[in-house]
């Protein structure tokens, strides 16, 4: 049975942050994720958490000036400095919040520097330094691939790019996050490629398409899907990370099928 967690970037969106986790937990879930807790002072966040009993899956690295537009630092040659500052920020609130995944968004090619040699070699060295630390602490280090629709001109949108990456750092401690709305828009074949890459993935989630709205709304098969991770043995988490079309609790139709 899948362990879903819920992305509190994209649902209960009416509600203040803090007080999305209770609304989560009241919903049935056990697990919560989302872009990051960097806002919050740390205790308030594991106030929240542990009131609820809730585990934290997993949040991204700092993402540079995410309501300004950018999406990640990862593979930028001008920001190494910040993205290691980010790595022990990351780190720091992973410690206090029992978090064992973190997510590197790898950031937007630059406008006026497309050299992509540079920029992958700057996202290489970027998660060398930090699989390491993650692993020292015991948190998986993990790339997302992100299609290119909806965030045009994000470096890495392909799984065969995360795995030529994976390959480039050469640590055991870098995994894919594959979100399956993405990967339905960049490519499809969404199960064939996950059975393939499985032991390197190390979180999944989901949105339908189009629209990236809940499961059910959409092209993709979610009963199949999920029903093929349960049989496969993935025993991860499930990301719950879509716009609800009605209002996060009244959606949850579509979950409470899965979890019976
Ligand atoms: O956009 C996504 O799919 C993500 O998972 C990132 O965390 C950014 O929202
Ligand atoms: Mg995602």
């Amino acid at each position: 049975m899948p362990k879903f967690s819920a992305n509190l970037s994209f649902l209960y969106q009416d509600l203040p942050f803090l007080d999305r986790f209770a609304a989560a937990a009241r919903d049935g879930f056990m697990g919560l994720e989302y872009l990051g807790p960097y806002a919050e002072p740390k205790e308030m966040v594991v106030d929240a958490l542990k009131a609820n009993g809730l585990t934290q899956v997993l949040f991204n690295l700092p993402s540079g000036d995410w309501a300004g537009g950018e999406r990640g630092i990862a593979c930028l040659p001008d920001r190494v400095d910040e993205f290691r500052d980010g790595v022990a920020a990351a780190l720091d609130y992973a410690a206090v919040l029992d978090c064992k995944r973190l997510n590197v968004i790898s950031g937007l090619v630059p406008k006026d520097d497309a050299d992509l040699e540079t920029l992958e070699r700057v996202l290489v060295d970027n998660l060398r330094y930090a699989a390491p630390r993650m692993a020292d602490a015991g948190i998986k280090l993990l790339i997302e691939p992100i299609n290119l629709r909806d965030m045009p001109g994000f470096f890495l949108s392909t799984t065969d790019h995360a795995e030529r990456i994976l390959e480039k750092v050469g640590s055991d401690n870098l995994y894919i996050q594959y979100d399956f709305y993405h990967m339905q828009i960049m490519q499809g074949d969404l199960m064939q490629t996950f059975e393939r890459l499985m032991d390197r993935i190390a979180h999944v989630q989901l949105a339908d398409n189009p629209g990236r709205n809940e499961p059910g709304t959409g092209e993709i098969n979610y009963g199949f899907i999920l029903s093929e991770l349960d049989r496969l043995g993935y025993d991860g988490w499930v990301g719950c990370e879509y716009r609800p079309k009605a209002g996060t609790t009244e959606g949850l139709g579509w979950m409470r099928l899965y979890r019976m």
